[in-house]
């Protein structure tokens, strides 16, 4: 991990540059594994299952016999932290439930909007290097709470081909039965287009490496809609002295661990606090079993020192973090967080590790990176719902409105939307 001591705007900007392949480079690969799914479908999943996965597939679809059996591969304890994490993503989703909206604006004019569910979903999950079936909870439940008609769940198979026991416990729990063992961009490119047996879909979700990202952009310009680019996990924790750096460090390493692209950013208050912070990673690391990936992400990863906290903050709304740790005075809290205007997700205090959103406090862990949470939201109730609006009109009403439309549609040229409205008002004077 590179240290950076009290750096000016312009040079922070370079040095906590993403480490991402170009997207053209992602582009060349992904764009034919696009089009070779569009026109061979399911022999195209097929194919490239055995070329980046190394699994023949037989069929793709999971099947019931293969769910049922997956809840005795899953340990009782698992199964129990399973139904409390659900549970808690549950609770706080349900919350973010809203109710329809009816107002008369004018006598006689009535507005409503209606929130429905987009019918057909597709969740991708993760799983090549790691079984990401907490990612299920985070997609499934606000799936089944929107109303979602159709869920089709995409995951790559591993090295037996096989889907994950968890992966497949954890869907059945939800509900989900369409469970397609594809991965990477083959994946997201059967639910743009439709294959043989994974149904083409309206909105994809979920998180994953590069080419997944990349394809998720390609099903953008065919007219499926996507959740945000939520590519390679990142972190970045703001430390003072009141933050305890042995759990600062496993907090960086938490997500180092994700892959080898993930970044880890450290801003702390002074060179002493970098100092303490980054022995501890350099031993918590090497006791990981995933010490390999994480080393190479702590390559991309950066302390810096700024003992400045408007400074601080800056650098940290320009860096816009999936997640962000703030880990400061108590005094200090309440202002740093107001103050924080671009993360996807945010987490106060020495005992709020990022793992908890990861896993079971109640959030999404579907998140904006690659400075997207500037503009994007991470996933929410909201990702998976529409909202329509209505308007009913009365006789009194149109004569109320009626006068304001025909004159704002006379002075934009447009004479038939006048005419939509002046056709009722000469049919009322005509007939009272
Ligand atoms: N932002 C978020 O909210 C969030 C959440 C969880 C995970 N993540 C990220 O998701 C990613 C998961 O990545 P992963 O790789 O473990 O799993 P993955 O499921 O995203 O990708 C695996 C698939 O990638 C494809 N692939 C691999 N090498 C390829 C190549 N050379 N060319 C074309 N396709 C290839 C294969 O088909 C494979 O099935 C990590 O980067 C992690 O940080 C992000
Ligand atoms: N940290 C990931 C989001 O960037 C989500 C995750 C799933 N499992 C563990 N972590
Ligand atoms: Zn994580």
């Amino acid at each position: 991990m590179k240290i950076l001591v009290n750096p000016v705007k312009g040079e922070w900007k370079s040095e906590l540059a993403r480490p991402v392949q170009k997207s053209k480079d992602i582009e060349k690969i992904v764009k034919p594994i696009m089009r070779k799914v569009k026109r061979q479908g399911d022999k195209a999943l097929k194919k490239f299952a055995l070329e980046y996965d190394h699994v023949t597939i037989k069929n793709l679809l999971a099947s019931r016999e293969e769910i049922s059996a997956a809840k005795a591969l899953v340990s009782e304890d698992l199964q129990k932290a399973i139904l409390q994490a659900k549970e808690n993503i549950d609770k706080f989703h349900e919350a973010q439930q809203s109710p329809d909206l009816v107002m008369d604006t004018m006598e006689g004019v009535t507005c409503m909007r209606k929130t429905v569910g987009i019918q057909k979903v597709g969740l991708y999950i993760p799983g090549g290097t790691a079984p990401l079936f907490s990612t299920v909870l985070m997609l499934g439940i606000p799936a089944n709470i929107a109303g979602c008609e159709e869920i089709v769940l995409c995951t790559p198979p591993n090295k037996e081909g096989n889907i994950h026991p968890a992966i497949l416990y954890t869907a059945d729990l939800i509900g989900i039965d369409k469970i397609v063992k594809v991965g990477g961009a083959q994946a997201v490119a059967a639910m743009t287009y439709g294959t043989e047996s994974v149904p083409a879909v309206d909105k994809i979700f979920g998180p994953g490496n590069q080419y997944v990202t990349a394809a998720k952009q390609l099903a953008v310009k065919k007219g499926v809609a996507i959740d945000m680019p939520a590519g390679p996990s990142e972190v970045l924790v703001y430390a003072d002295e009141s933050a305890i750096p042995a759990f600062v460090a496993s907090d960086l390493l938490s997500q180092a661990e994700h892959g080898v692209d993930s970044q880890v950013i450290l801003v702390a208050s002074s060179e002493k606090v970098a100092q303490k912070v980054m022995q501890e990673v350099d031993l918590q690391v090497e006791k990981l079993s995933r010490k390999e990936i994480a080393k190479k992400a702590l390559g991309n990863s950066v302390a810096v020192v700024i003992n400045n906290q408007d400074k601080a903050i800056d650098l940290i709304n320009e860096y816009a973090p999936e997640h962000l740790i703030i880990c400061v005075k108590e005094e200090d809290e309440e202002e740093v967080v107001n103050r924080i205007k671009n993360a996807g997700s945010v987490f106060i205090g020495n005992f709020t590790p990022e793992s908890a959103g990861d896993y079971a406090s109640g959030t999404n862990h579907t998140l904006p990176t690659y400075g997207y949470a500037r503009n994007y939201s991470g996933v929410s109730l909201d990702s998976f719902t529409k909202k329509i609006t209505y308007q009913k009109i009365t006789a009194k009403g149109i004569q109320n409105i009626g006068p304001t439309i025909e004159i704002m549609a006379e002075n934009e040229l447009l004479e038939a939307h006048k005419n939509a409205v002046t056709i009722r008002l000469n049919y009322l004077k005509e007939n009272s």
